[in-house]
């Protein structure tokens, strides 16, 4: 049993931060919620964990609505929220023992399915929560919310402000996780981790945009998508911006990526117009579009 979701809306007075989301989560999918802050993603999750409730729709969770089945959700789900959610005065093993006592659990109990991820911070495991680096606090609110072994693990911007290879670490322990047949529901700002994922939802300003596999989304980007790179980088953005034939103009790593309105695109006199704006160094090449660039075009329409 996973999680279907089915027209559920969501307004804080004039905000609406959902508008008539439907999607399931299959039993063992590892699904991705990628959207940019204010997107509606830790609302719907709280709906989700029964910790709000929905002006419209109905939801499931392993199960049970989302509703009527709250006190069954509680127990059998696992929820990471975005802010750091421990108890910063206690230690590293007075919260995951506090954790385990609410759940009327122990930490031995399920300890095979938070070792891998515990026995990391063990050495911290007198240290008080707030004097955790960025990455074991992630660690350690993992285990927390799986002290209680859930069937469904709502994870709500876990790697948000964590360094690029705790990030790896974090989702390669997600990987063996979903191996243990756990469902988890996972949101990021970061489109390079929603390749991580069997599906993705892309949503913003409460709508979603597209739902697919990760693989699939980048597919559906339809036009020839250019690298493009000169020595002034500010100054090459402001000229692509200004070329009447732009269609998308975005800066992506150390290139800009760019799209034309055309059909037969001709990169020579793209190149002929930014050397006449007095840049030098240009280059353009063709590349393949990311999930990024699909969220870009998705996002403009
Ligand atoms: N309690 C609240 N009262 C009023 N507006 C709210 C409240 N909570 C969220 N919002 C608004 O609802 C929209 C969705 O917010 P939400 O927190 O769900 O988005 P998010 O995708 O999780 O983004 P973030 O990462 O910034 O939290 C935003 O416009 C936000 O300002």
């Amino acid at each position: 049993m996973g999680i279907t979701i089915s027209n559920i809306s969501k307004s804080y007075k004039k905000v609406k931060a959902l508008q008539h989301i439907s999607f399931d989560v299959k039993p063992g999918e590892l699904f991705g919620l990628i959207g940019p802050d204010g997107a509606g993603k830790t609302t719907l999750f709280r709906i989700l964990t029964t910790l709000l409730i929905a002006n419209e729709g109905l939801a499931t969770v392993a199960g049970f609505d989302v509703v009527a089945d709250y006190k069954s959700i509680r127990k059998n789900v696992g929820y990471m929220p975005g802010k750091f959610s421990l108890y910063q005065d206690l230690t590293v093993k007075e919260n995951l023992t506090f954790f385990a006592t609410i759940f009327g659990t122990t930490i031995e109990e399920n300890y095979d399915l938070i070792k891998e991820i515990y026995v990391q911070i063990e050495p911290f495991k007198n240290r008080r929560a707030g004097k955790l680096s960025g990455g074991m606090k992630q660690k350690l609110a993992l285990c927390c919310a799986l002290i209680h072994k859930p069937e469904v693990l709502f994870l709500d911007e876990p790697t948000t402000g964590v360094d690029p290879v705790s990030r790896k670490e974090f989702w390669e322990m997600l990987k063996r996780l979903q191996q243990k047949g756990i469902t988890i529901l996972v949101s990021t700002p970061y489109m390079d981790e929603a390749a991580l994922c069997d599906r993705i939802a892309l949503i913003q300003d409460g709508k979603i945009l597209e739902i697919d596999t990760p693989q699939a989304i980048v597919k559906h980007y339809s036009k020839p998508i250019y690298n493009v790179r000169a020595h002034n980088m500010y100054q090459l953005i402001n000229s692509l911006k200004e070329y009447q034939y732009n269609h998308s103009v975005y800066p992506f790593g150390e290139y800009v990526h760019y799209t034309d309105k055309r059909t037969s695109f001709n990169p020579e006199e793209l190149k002929m117009y930014l050397e006449s704006e007095n840049l030098t160094n240009i280059e353009i090449k063709i590349t393949v579009a990311t999930i990024e660039d699909t969220f870009m075009e998705l996002a403009k329409s």
